[in-house]
């Protein structure tokens, strides 16, 4: 689709417009290449389908004295929409001090938030070229930068609208990106015999993760805060870069490994692609020139980049709900080992056997279908189907009043397991025992736990009380089952984390007891399979940011 007309970014004068001393735009070269355009954001939409689909805001190169947004603006448009894709050329402010570009970059992404419905956007990602590359990491990497969130507030507190939406893009690509702030050779013109380009892929779970800042940003010059490197914990003194000084590369594709190394280091999900070809240089764009298309090599990028594309679209759609005030990783769906004793199991299933309750009209149903027979003894608030009920634990506080230790240690557990930051509050949203008899499951292709932000599965069974009943995820559409050990003793089970993911290390000792969980997203989808024999028992537990609750699930 041709571009729809650019959108101002700021209502007014942008914040933070302060131009660098003359002395140094004329030595960056600045000074020939005219002033500054307004930053604004110009969508390239496809058409309207009934499927929302992700954005892609393209960040063109430059080295933050002009833009390059034809070769790595416009083109990368036409590509996005080619693959299925929306896009917009974000123009953001060149010669201006940092944290000017950064600030529009935020905006632009929180724009994109803003209009997501009217647009038919299902998540937002970036790509950025060279100086472009450097933006999307840094927006992607320090999405919640102190004056950011200051500014943010401050615009809120006026009503402005795009202000209130996250800032944080759900994916980043780099191409050929600075890293170093510190690299003087970034602001020198190109040219001689560029023989490399490379790029990074972030992942959705990391692009918005917390990054560190050692000191206080205000007390440091603002090359070093505005070094992609830095945020990630190095220090000014000791930039990674080692060979900065080579005079015939613009920006040495050392920055990227410098980067990557950084980011697997803290377990970042990245993707790492460094190409050779004679036909290589920098501000390669889509490789759409023809020496550079001749260059087999090196005109495969666009294909991977689709794919990556594709595989982040599909994360980051899980994770577009999350909630601004959750500053965690969000765990992909891991096993934990015994998270509960055979002693606590047993004081749950007492604790439901004495609440006594049987569904009452106000909650799922206003008339609850009958329960199967195989049931005829459980307690329960919910009629799900006739062989699937549950029961509101955390009902009038009854759980944290009996069992206050219990509830501690497994919001602990959750905490720890999903990797809350300790200042992020959250509270008990529900504790809910489930009981399915044969025939029973979760069976609803987009069942999620919406609005709450960690969910945690316990297995009350006893092994050989029933078969089927798998907890299900899914990991690229595809179902993972999670086979939960039917009881672990509490002695044999060290309660340590231990993704599903990984191969089993060592066949596990036969086991007694009950108490093995899975802990969650509570925004990934998720199913319990047919229980094909005997019944099946769990405690689920939800946490959210909003105040404990002690009603319904469905108020
Ligand atoms: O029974 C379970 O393990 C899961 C139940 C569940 O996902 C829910 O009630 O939302
Ligand atoms: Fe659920």
């Amino acid at each position: 689709m041709p571009p729809s007309p650019a959108l101002p970014l700021w209502p007014g004068v942008p914040p933070h417009d302060r131009a660098p001393a003359d002395a140094l735009v004329s030595r960056i070269g600045g000074a020939v290449l005219g002033g500054p355009s307004p930053p604004a954001l110009t969508p390239w939409l496809l058409q309207p389908s009934s499927q929302p689909r992700p954005l892609v805001v393209v960040m063109p190169g430059g080295g933050y004295v002009r833009l390059s947004t034809v070769d790595e603006g416009e083109t990368v448009c036409e590509w996005l929409n080619s693959i299925g894709y929306h896009a917009a050329v974000l123009v953001y402010r060149v010669l201006r001090l940092h944290p000017a570009p950064l600030l529009d970059a935020r905006r632009a992404i929180q724009l994109v938030r803003q209009h997501a419905h009217e647009w038919g956007v299902s998540g937002v990602g970036v790509i950025g070229f060279s100086a472009g590359g450097h933006l999307a990491g840094h927006v992607a990497l320090s999405w919640d930068a102190a004056l950011a969130r200051r500014l943010d507030s401050q615009m809120r507190e006026e009503g402005d609208r795009p202000a209130s939406k996250l800032a944080r893009p759900d994916a980043a690509l780099l191409a050929y990106p600075v890293v170093s702030a510190h690299n003087t050779s970034v602001v020198r013109a190109g040219g001689g015999s560029w023989r490399c380009s490379s790029f990074a892929c972030i992942g959705p779970k990391a692009a918005g993760r917390r990054a560190k800042l050692s000191g206080r940003p205000s007390e440091r010059p603002l090359r070093h805060h505005g070094s992609i490197a830095t945020l990630l914990g190095w220090g000014a003194d000791a930039s990674p870069l080692g060979n900065e000084s080579d005079d015939d590369s613009v920006v040495p594709s050392e920055n990227s490994e410098v980067l990557v190394r950084a980011l697997r280091a803290r377990s970042f999900p990245v993707e790492y692609h460094l190409f050779q070809g004679k036909h290589l240089k920098h501000g390669l764009g889509m490789a759409s020139n023809l020496a550079a298309r001749r260059d087999v090599e090196t005109g495969r990028w666009p294909k991977l980049a689709e794919g990556w594309l594709r595989r982040a679209a599909h994360a980051a759609a899980r994770l577009a709900y999350w909630s601004d005030t959750y500053r965690a990783e969000v765990p992909s769906p891991t096993v934990l080992r015994g998270v509960l004793s055979a002693e606590e199991v047993a004081a749950c299933c007492a604790l439901a056997s004495a609440s006594g309750r049987r569904s009452e009209p106000t909650t799922a149903w206003r008339t609850p279908p009958p329960v199967c027979p195989a049931l005829a003894d459980a307690c329960f608030d919910v009629v799900y189907t006739a062989e699937h009920v549950a029961l509101f634990l955390h009902r009038d506080g009854l759980f944290a009043d009996r069992c206050k230790h219990l509830l501690a240690k497994v919001v602990r557990v959750m905490r720890e397991g999903g990797r809350v930051d300790p200042a992020t509050e959250l509270q008990v949203r529900c504790v809910e025992l489930h009981s399915y008899s044969e025939g029973g499951a979760l069976d609803a292709p987009l069942h999620r736990d919406s609005g709450s932000l960690l969910t945690l599965s316990v297995q009350l069974c006893e092994a050989g009380r029933f078969e089927g009943g798998d907890f299900v995820t899914f990991r690229e559409g595809e179902p993972e089952r999670h086979r939960l050990e039917r009881g672990a003793t509490a002695a044999a089970a060290p309660t340590h984390l231990r993704s599903l993911r990984r191969p089993p290390e060592s066949p596990r000792p036969a086991l007694r007891a009950a108490g093995d969980g899975v802990l969650l997203s509570s925004m990934e989808l998720h199913n319990v399979t047919r229980v094909t024999r005997g019944t099946r028992v769990s405690l689920v537990v939800e946490l959210w940011s909003e105040p404990a609750n002690s009603h319904d699930r469905f108020e």
